[in-house]
């Protein structure tokens, strides 16, 4: 049987990265994905590999990419390698842009999607203690939170405005009870 592919999303700062990092400390059996993004690697952040906006025109050009888009001034892809540990059976953790849920449900026969929320003054707070983006990135970033999320996703909303552990707990009891197939409900889960 195939893996899972399970898209992480939601607004800048509610925290996927770090939910990310810790459902795979938990459960070795899930893998975390490692995005190619043309912002360079010193300014920190998750584990991705950052390459130069020709380079990932170039990589987008010769098919490097599963899904690809272009936010927060940055391009974003997943490398095909991705679609290869899914169908190696591989449990995936993707953090995707809402806005490419359609494309990346088309691909994925066990797809579902984690939706991460925090109220408005939490994302301005955890933006602005993560230090990477200046004010006006940051502002930006916060428009950009109440992205509507595309019609006819199934998806799971989970609060990340208590402690991690909790919406990391609270997450792997959902994936233990979902095989990730046709009938995802769209119930809200609120630790
Ligand atoms: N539940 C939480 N409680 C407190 N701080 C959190 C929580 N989740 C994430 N953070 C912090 O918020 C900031 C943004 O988290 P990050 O994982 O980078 O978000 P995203 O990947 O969604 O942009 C980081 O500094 C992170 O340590
Ligand atoms: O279309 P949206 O759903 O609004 O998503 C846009 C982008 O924002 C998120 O990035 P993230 O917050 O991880 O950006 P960063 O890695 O630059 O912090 C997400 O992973 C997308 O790359």
């Amino acid at each position: 049987m195939t893996g899972r592919f399970i898209a992480v999303v939601g607004p800048s700062g509610v925290g996927k990265d770090s939910v990310m990092e810790g459902l795979a400390a938990a459960d070795p059996t899930l893998c975390l994905a490692r995005r190619v993004i043309s912002r360079p690697a010193t300014l920190g952040g998750e584990a991705f590999d950052g390459v130069s906006e020709r380079a990932f025109r170039k990589a987008e050009d010769d098919g490097a990419f599963i899904l690809s888009w272009h936010a927060h001034g940055w391009h974003y892809g997943i490398p095909q390698s991705v679609a290869l540990e899914v169908a190696q059976g591989r449990d995936v953790l993707v953090n995707l842009s809402r806005a490419v849920l359609p494309q990346a449900q088309a691909l994925f026969a066990r797809f579902c999607v984690i939706l991460l929320r925090a109220d408005h003054d939490i994302l301005a707070a955890r933006l602005t203690a993560r230090n990477r983006e200046d004010a006006a990135e940051i502002e930006r970033r916060l428009a950009r939170a109440d992205f509507a999320m595309p019609l006819g996703i199934p998806h799971q909303v989970i609060d990340n405005s208590g402690p991690l552990a909790q919406t990391i707990a609270t997450i792997r009891q959902h994936l233990s009870q979902t095989a990730c197939d046709a009938g995802q409900s769209n119930q809200k889960i609120m630790p």
